[in-house]
């Protein structure tokens, strides 16, 4: 199931896939900063991203400060990650064009 909390090994490998992302300091969600050319940008892919984490109903936790968006995802639910936080990456990294 998509929102159970999957185990370290589960974690690594998945996370091998990804590129930026990194298991963040408290080991139970992922990290990435996203860095764009301007405000604008960043808000765009803010928006494109929220639109499509309130269809999977699945939210990130994130800042924004001028052109820079760090966001970190876990299930909340599950107090760890799923494989729906490993959907939601894939998703924000297609929306910075990467
Ligand atoms: C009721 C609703 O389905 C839940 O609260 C959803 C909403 N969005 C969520 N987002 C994240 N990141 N983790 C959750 O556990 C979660 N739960």
């Amino acid at each position: 199931m998509a929102r159970e909390k999957l185990d370290g090994q589960a974690v690594a490998a998945l996370l091998a896939g990804l590129e930026n992302w990194a298991l963040a300091a408290d080991g139970r969600s992922i990290r990435r900063k996203f860095e764009f050319k301007n405000f604008s940008e960043a808000f765009a892919f803010m928006t494109r991203s929220a639109l499509a984490a309130e269809k999977m109903d699945h939210h990130p936790d994130w800042s924004n400060v001028y052109k820079t968006v760090d966001v970190t995802l876990n299930t909340h639910d599950a107090g760890g990650l799923t494989a729906l936080d490993f959907e939601l990456a894939k998703k924000m990294d297609r929306f910075a064009g990467g």
